[in-house]
């Protein structure tokens, strides 16, 4: 059975991640690429679905290693266990690649001679196919279809087959290491090229260093903080700057219940979320980059614009159920691709239009051809504003006139009139958008508040609330010092408590969201109330909350989805790009940034 969502630590590649449980067990990794098929899946099913595990003959019944940690600014995991006959410690990690992926795993021993085992399961396809071993030399080879691993050790410790599964056994003696090399190659290339674990361990603590350096955050939260921002660099796509909203598929919003999704693909809402706090903390670089990948993915009729893409901007990203797998803790189905892809979530646009606007803030310069895809996008949007969408909780049931998806069509008129008033040479029908952002305005104020009640409310015509709504003042709507703004954070606190956090929305209405079952306290959401109390000039429960959710994570600093505050875990998909980037706005707030754009 699979560990507890948070007693899983990742290691990446910038090109994919593995999840690495506290007993020393990698029960996720998909190569070559995070939305490839996995080749361990017993984070879905079982170990017969794939896993690999490195630990002390004497922990071999699951437990879990006395401590581990990252070393500082990096993603570098070492995992120690203390045993009676001493100390052996695992350091886990995935270097940057040139071109082969490689996962590796060197054994370190810490004090005394402790007896360690390996056991590796490979099982491609999401843990289906068993694959062909076979010996080369010095390696193992697994073969199934396309993909090949290749596994060795350095120095080379004797390995064994048994029950579909290749083992060592081994002692490790203090100041000894023993590096174990997983390489990933396509099955009709020749041997691809091996390089040096403990030099490329070097080189990874090097490369993730000075990533780490030039983090301009220096409040009082920087370990938080650079820990987020790490896990939301080790979500993107390094070779087309895509980003992933989460690095797993199908980890349950409720334990047992259908609200599992597959997360590695590129939401335009989470990518230029991850992007601005990425821009705001002097990662300048990675919105170029995403910048380029975004004019590929979109380019095109606008209309054809979707909510998310596949890494390299694929379009097609078909749902489909796994049925050989049982679920995590028989959360079921397990889905692979998403049928949201196709949804209208009007809200994309303006958070399209308010990324480059604050990335060009900070310095993006111009470049024509994207200025041109902006004004494409307000054109469509112009037309499109009116309909009802599905939003951006990407609802499965009908379409409403989401009050969010309205707010932030207001962003992205406003970001596109402002910009134009800030560089006259570009082109643009600014009057045509100023009446747009006008009419959106009114019509919001209209539609959407309940006076009775004094609070926005999710959608037009209805009583139910929205965690949404509280990004209002933050996108500059309204002021926070407007009484609606106020009324609907207290609203928001009052009716979408859930154990001290936040709901996105009132689930007894379960015909907005077309799906059976509930969910825990959403995290992006509980940071946005944080935010929106420090605004309102409640300092001191936005300090209290943040305080609550930093101890949320995990004891490697991660967060997933959601939070299940009864059972006291995380729930839904890990590490969620939404949770980290939550968590640095709330970071940057309480430690002076100012509130509206
Ligand atoms: O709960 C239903 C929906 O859940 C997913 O969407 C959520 O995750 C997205 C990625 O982080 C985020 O952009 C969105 O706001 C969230 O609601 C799932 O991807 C959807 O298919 C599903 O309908």
């Amino acid at each position: 059975m699979a560990a507890l969502i948070e007693d899983y630590a990742i290691i990446g590649d910038l090109q994919t991640v593995a999840l690495v449980s506290k007993s020393g067990s990698i029960d996720w990794l998909c190569l070559p690429r995070f939305d490839s098929s996995a080749c361990f899946a017993a984070l879905l099913g079982d170990e017969d679905n794939g896993n690999w595990r490195i630990a002390p003959a004497s922990a071999w019944h699951g437990e879990p290693c006395t401590h581990r940690s990252y070393r500082d600014g990096t993603l570098v995991l070492e995992s120690v266990w203390e045993t009676r006959d001493g100390t052996a410690k695992v350091i886990d990690f995935m270097p940057q690649r040139d071109r082969a992926p490689d996962v590796m795993r060197v054994v370190e021993g810490v004090r005394g001679r402790v007896a360690m085992a390996s056991e590796l399961r490979l099982r491609f396809d999401y843990g289906r196919v068993v694959p062909w071993m076979r010996r080369t030399d010095g390696h193992r080879v697994a073969i199934a279809g396309p993909d090949s691993v290749w596994l060795r050790s350095v120095p080379q410790v004797p390995m064994y087959g048994k029950g579909f599964a290749t083992h060592a056994d081994f002692t490790v003696a203090e100041g000894e290491r023993i590096a174990f090399a997983l390489t990933w190659h396509p099955s009709h290339e020749s041997r691809p090229r091996l390089i040096d674990p403990f030099r490329a361990l070097d080189q990874s603590c090097a490369d993730w260093e000075s990533w780490s350096a030039k983090c301009r955050y220096d409040g009082p939260w920087r370990n938080a903080v650079l820990r987020s921002l790490i896990t939301l660099k080790a979500l993107t796509y390094s070779p087309s700057g895509g980003i992933v909203a989460a690095a797993t598929s199908s980890l349950p919003e409720e334990i047992r219940g259908v609200r599992n999704w597959d997360y590695r693909f590129c939401w335009l809402r989470d990518a230029t979320l991850t992007l601005n706090v990425l821009v705001e903390t002097g990662y300048l670089k990675e919105a170029y980059h995403w910048r380029d990948w975004l004019l590929r993915a979109v380019a095109g009729d606008p209309a054809d614009l979707q909510i998310m893409y596949g890494l390299a901007g694929e379009r097609r990203l078909p749902e489909e159920e796994l049925d050989w797998l049982t679920g995590y803790e028989a959360s079921l189905p397990v889905r692979t691709g998403n049928a949201a892809a196709k949804q209208l979530q009007l809200d994309v646009y303006g958070e399209v239009l308010d990324s480059l606007f604050l990335a060009r803030s900070f310095g993006l310069r111009d470049e024509p051809h994207a200025w041109a895809v902006q004004r494409t996008l307000m054109d469509f949007l112009e037309t499109k504003w009116h309909e009802p969408d599905e939003g951006l909780w990407e609802v499965r049931g009908d379409r409403q006139h989401f009050v969010h998806s309205k707010v932030m069509a207001w962003a992205a008129a406003d970001r596109a009139v402002r910009t134009l008033e800030g560089l006259p040479h570009l082109s643009g029908d600014a009057d045509s958008w100023r009446a747009m952002r006008s009419e959106v305005h009114r019509e919001v104020c209209r539609k959407g508040f309940d006076r009775e009640r004094n609070t926005f409310t999710q959608y037009y015509g209805s009583k139910e609330l929205d965690a949404a709504t509280l990004l209002i003042p933050q996108v500059g709507f309204l002021p926070v010092t407007d009484s609606r703004v106020v009324g609907t954070v207290e609203a928001v606190r009052r009716e979408l408590d859930h154990g001290g956090f936040v709901r996105r929305y009132t689930l007894e209405d379960s015909s907005v969201d077309g799906l059976p079952g509930g969910e825990g306290a959403f995290l992006a959401c509980s940071f946005w109330l944080a935010d929106a109390l420090h605004r309102i000039g409640r300092t001191d429960e936005a300090r209290g909350l943040f305080e609550r959710l930093l101890g949320l994570r995990n004891d490697v600093g991660l967060l997933a989805e959601e939070w299940d505050p009864v059972e006291r875990r995380q729930l839904g998909n890990f590490p969620q790009a939404f949770s980290h980037i939550g968590l640095v706005n709330t970071a940057l707030t309480l430690s002076g940034r100012d509130g509206a754009r």
